[in-house]
């Protein structure tokens, strides 16, 4: 275990009242983040993987309820108060929300794009902000970024607009991203963007969170994986290791549902967070389950896995 790792949450649970009903979408979450290193958070829709990166970011709606910790540097991000929080997203974590054409301001030219932000959080200092600009638009892939500059994102291709929604949040000089499902609707030119983009986050040695329900996306860019079920980690350690030899049942099935692996979903569906059973979340859709696996399985560590199943207790 780092013992300075870049972000550290601990037992983070977050639960929304709406309507007299109560919602735990996640439940102990903890991870440790460590500098240029990529992490992704995999699972299927609804497991909890983007509250957890709002929860992080501190942009989760009134009715949340938050409980754990997440150090940033050492520093509690619960205690940080809400102007410093404004301080610190974009410019020390940065942020790349789906969907990058939303993203940026539609009556500004891409230079505008970048200078505002770079000027609010002076980064660089004002006579270097322009080269500093042209830089970063080279880095993501503008072969003339001057040009480029000057383009409205109307003007630009969904590709042009990801890049420069990229050279936004790495003109900041962010120490992590955060990528929530980047790829998510995209074709697969649009999905190679985006790759493209986050390989240069990656070779700027900048560390990444990357959220996201795309396995071989997750596979192709991070060196940990975090596999979400109902809201709980319930296998985590190097993605390499768990896409050979995947420990969980629900690991196993959702490679197994790849279409380079048969596309054999897993039956049934996530239980309801209104009636999570109170044992293993999995056991209604286990080809293992048995008795034991009413009771809450306990998390196992060995060799920087983690699992949470009795099959290996
Ligand atoms: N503002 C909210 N109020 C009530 N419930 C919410 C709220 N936001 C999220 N949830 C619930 O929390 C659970 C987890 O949602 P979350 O968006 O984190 O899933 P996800 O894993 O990111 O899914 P997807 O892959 O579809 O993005 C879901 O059941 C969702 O309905
Ligand atoms: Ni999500």
């Amino acid at each position: 275990m780092n013992k300075n790792p870049l972000l550290q949450v601990s037992d983070l649970s977050v639960t929304f009242r709406t309507n007299g009903d109560t919602i735990q979408a996640v439940t102990g979450f903890s991870c440790q983040l460590n500098n240029g290193i990529c992490t992704a958070i995999i699972g299927e829709s609804g497991c909890g993987k983007s509250v957890i990166a709002h929860a992080i970011l501190k942009i989760l709606p009134k009715t949340a309820l938050v409980s754990g910790s997440v150090q940033f540097r050492g520093m509690e991000l619960h205690d940080v108060s809400p102007d410093e929080m404004n301080t610190i997203r974009g410019r020390q974590i940065g942020i790349i929300f789906q969907s990058p054409d939303r993203a940026l301001n539609p009556t500004y030219r891409i230079f505008r794009q970048l200078v505002e932000p770079l000027r609010n959080h002076r980064v660089v200092p004002e006579e270097n902000r322009k080269e500093h600009i042209i830089t970063t638009l080279r880095k993501v892939g503008f072969s003339h970024p001057k040009e480029a500059a000057l383009l409205f994102p109307c003007n630009c291709s969904g590709g042009m607009n990801q890049r420069a929604v990229t050279a936004v949040v790495l003109s900041l000089l962010p120490d992590l991203v955060i990528a929530d499902e980047p790829t998510k609707g995209l074709d697969s030119f649009r999905v190679s963007d985006v790759k493209s983009c986050l390989m240069e986050i990656k070779d700027e040695g900048r560390t990444l969170l990357l959220v996201t329900h795309d396995i071989s996306l997750a596979r192709d860019l991070s060196e940990e994986l975090l596999v979400m079920y109902a809201g709980e980690i319930v296998e985590s350690g190097k993605t390499h290791d768990i896409l050979q030899s995947p420990i969980h049942p629900y690991t196993s099935g959702l490679l197994k549902s790849l279409p380079e692996n048969g596309f054999i979903p897993i039956p049934g569906s996530a239980p309801s967070y209104a009636n999570m059973p109170s044992g293993c979340r999995f056991q209604d859709r286990c080809e293992y389950a048995t008795e034991k696996c009413n009771h809450k399985p306990e998390c196992i560590q060995k060799h920087g896995r983690m699992v949470r199943c009795h099959l290996f207790c």
